[in-house]
């Protein structure tokens, strides 16, 4: 997995712990975001009951497992964490609800990727804290009523468009994290690299913030990786040289593009002629699961305005030819996505 991958490595977990803010006042930009939940926290505790359900979705990196932990935090209750695709059966899932304190989180990781049987005794425990357990096979079968605390769930996803309807109606509360702007990042790299230890410049901060395709995790891996570069090569500054020097040894460009998203792009433009072609075919082309290129490099493309997908398939725009110093063919034939009306971010 490349430096530039929003998904998480398994050394990177405490260094994420260090830097991860734990109330909301750390918790940077997505001012919406925060004050909405601000607002939901504050009435709830006024009214000394749960807050209602909490869906997050976004793409990775941007903050969904901290908000969680936030809640938590914020409303002085436990949190119990799981993810959607460890609830295999629904027996799991009841013995986690049954489990729960009153008032506390439960959060679920990745929901949109829990088992149908789970999600449905989970409706009823969303909707009137209590489930139905079934016993027995067959005929013999019999329901057994448990009552459940009251919880609030918060949700997580990457795809909030992979949830059914009945999921979706239960949260009464939904946010969607947004990429974060440069200055936001650079915001986030000031407070990590005080938090690490870390000697930085404003132009060494801008030059990563600028470079982290709008992403929280990204942004703090890539000044561990720039202090080490400043550590061994410098004397520990991260200054706007160091940190260019250090990205150009970590393969990351000026855009903060990654080989596997230089991989798409290129593979785009040059086998497929800008396209339209099918994810799954682009992502055959550059060895990579479909999932990944759809949730992890496409997002940002999209955003960064170098890809577009559209509903004949996935199509390089002219940044995106531009980006690899290339030009377009010119004879009307080629994918070149001019913006037309059917384009739609699927
Ligand atoms: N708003 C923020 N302010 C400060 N740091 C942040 C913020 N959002 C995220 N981070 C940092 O980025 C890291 C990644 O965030 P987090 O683990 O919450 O992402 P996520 O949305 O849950 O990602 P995934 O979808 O991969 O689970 C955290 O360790 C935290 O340090
Ligand atoms: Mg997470």
């Amino acid at each position: 997995m490349s430096d530039l991958s929003p998904e998480v490595h398994d050394e990177e977990l405490d260094a994420e712990a260090s830097v991860r803010p734990r109330r909301l006042s750390d918790f940077i930009a997505q001012h919406r975001v925060r004050d909405q939940l601000e607002l939901l926290l504050k009435a709830s505790m006024g009214r000394g009951a749960p807050p209602d359900h909490i869906l997050l979705s976004g793409p990775p990196g941007l903050g969904k497992t901290t908000l969680a932990n936030i809640v938590a935090a914020e409303l002085g209750t436990g949190i119990r964490t799981t993810s959607g695709p460890v609830i295999e059966r629904s027996g799991d899932l009841a013995a986690i609800l049954t489990g729960l304190g009153a008032g506390d989180v439960l959060f679920i990781d990745e929901i949109h990727r829990i088992a149908k049987p789970a999600e449905e005794l989970l409706y009823s425990a969303m909707e009137d804290f209590r489930v139905d357990v079934v016993v027995g096979k067959g005929p013999g079968a019999t329901a057994i009523p448990l009552d459940v605390e009251p919880f609030t769930l918060v949700g997580a996803t990457t795809r909030a468009g992979l949830l059914t309807g009945p999921m979706r109606d239960r949260f009464g509360f939904v946010a969607h994290l947004d990429f974060y702007s440069p200055a936001d990042l650079d915001a986030l790299l000031h407070r990590s690299a005080r938090i690490l230890g870390v000697p930085i410049t404003p132009e060494g901060a801008a030059e990563i913030a600028g470079r982290s395709r709008g992403t929280p995790r990204i942004a703090n891996r890539l000044l561990r990786r720039v202090r080490d570069y400043a550590e061994v090569r410098g004397d520990g500054v991260v200054t706007v040289e160091i940190a260019r020097a250090a990205l150009q040894v970590y393969d990351v460009d000026a855009l903060g593009l990654d080989r596997l998203d230089r991989a798409v792009l290129r593979a785009l433009i040059e086998s497929f002629k800008g396209g339209p072609v099918g994810l799954s075919t682009l992502a055959v082309a550059v060895g990579e699961q479909a999932d990944t290129v759809e949730e992890v490099c496409e997002p940002f493309l999209v955003r960064a305005g170098l890809l577009a997908r559209t509903p004949r398939g996935r199509v390089a725009t002219e940044a995106g030819w531009a980006h690899l110093g290339r030009t377009p063919p010119q004879d009307g034939r080629s994918g070149v996505f001019q913006g037309d009306l059917f384009a739609r971010d699927t």
